[in-house]
């Protein structure tokens, strides 16, 4: 039996789940000890590795998600909010850490995870590249440079197959422009206009939502004045920027308190 940090992934055959169990695989600092699907999905009870369409890895994926938290130390989640607030009570728990890369989580479903964060180490970031990280300090930084003559933007593109908008990552960034002005964001999100809107309110921070085709991930921040425009852009090639990041996170949780940390906690940025 290896002392490397056992880690559970969640929503196993995913987009994110693939990579990330590949990213743990192929990792020497993990092991991956279990998979976790939801109850009746076709790979419950199927060898991960076989269901991926590669070699057989021993683990067999289950619909059972507190049995196979109790045999790790992290749990590294890209599923849906719902399934995410239920996983963060069990992994609690089961005193492992959690990773939680889903998006689309209200304040409400955020509120929630402030409990289990009493008991086990929680991670969760909309974004876990480095990249994103550090544009979400350079957008709070020239946010803070620039007065509202500066229209802030936040466009967002993504695949088709995307089911939340604004994205986790638009929200943050969104977030860090607020903090650049000191105000909150909920007081001047824009995020979603149709119709006769009237003209852009001054201060108000827009949020615009592409989707289309396969695109990974890109987010503009755009600083829009009479005669000049800044946009601070990050742009995603490979889903495995973020696979690293949150496996980066988990390992990084190990030697953590319990509480509620972001990405930029694991960066030290
Ligand atoms: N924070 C970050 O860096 C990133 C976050 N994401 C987020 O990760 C999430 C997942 O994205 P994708 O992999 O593209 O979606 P996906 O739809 O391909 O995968 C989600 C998986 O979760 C599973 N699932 C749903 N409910 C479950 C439950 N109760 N128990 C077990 N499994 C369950 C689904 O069956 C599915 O396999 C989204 O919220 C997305 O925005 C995606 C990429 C990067
Ligand atoms: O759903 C995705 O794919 C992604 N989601 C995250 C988000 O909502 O920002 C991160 C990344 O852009 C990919």
């Amino acid at each position: 039996m290896s002392d490397l940090p056992g880690i559970v992934v969640t929503g196993a055959s995913g987009r994110m789940g693939q990579m990330l169990i590949k990213t743990v695989v192929e990792s020497d600092k993990a092991r991956l000890v279990g998979a976790v699907e939801r109850e009746g999905h076709d790979w419950v009870g199927r060898d991960v590795g076989e269901a991926m369409g590669s070699v057989a890895l021993g683990v067999t994926v289950t619909d059972e998600p507190l049995e196979a938290f109790s045999k790790a130390q992290a749990v590294i989640d890209f599923t849906a909010p719902a399934a995410t607030l239920q996983f963060a009570k069990l992994a609690a728990q089961a005193r492992a850490v959690h990773v939680i890369g889903t998006t689309g989580m209200s304040d409400e479903d955020i509120a929630q995870l402030e409990p289990c964060g009493r008991h086990a180490v929680i991670v969760r970031a909309g974004n876990m590249s480095l990249g994103v990280n550090l544009l979400t300090l350079l957008t709070q930084k020239v946010a803070a440079a620039l007065d509202e003559d500066f229209d802030i933007e936040v466009i967002e593109y993504h695949h088709r197959h995307k089911v939340d908008a604004p994205s986790g990552t638009a929200l943050m960034l969104g977030e860090a422009a607020a903090a650049g002005r000191g105000v909150a964001l909920n007081d001047v999100a824009d995020r979603g206009r149709d119709g006769i809107t009237g003209a852009r309110k001054r201060g108000d921070i827009g949020f615009t939502a592409i989707r289309g085709g396969d695109i990974i991930g890109e987010h503009d921040v755009m600083f829009a004045a009479d005669g000049e425009q800044i946009v601070l852009r990050h742009k995603a090639t490979d889903r495995s920027l973020f696979a690293k990041g949150a496996l980066k996170a988990a390992l990084w949780g190990q030697d953590q308190k319990p509480g509620e940390y972001d990405m930029l906690d694991v960066l030290g940025l």
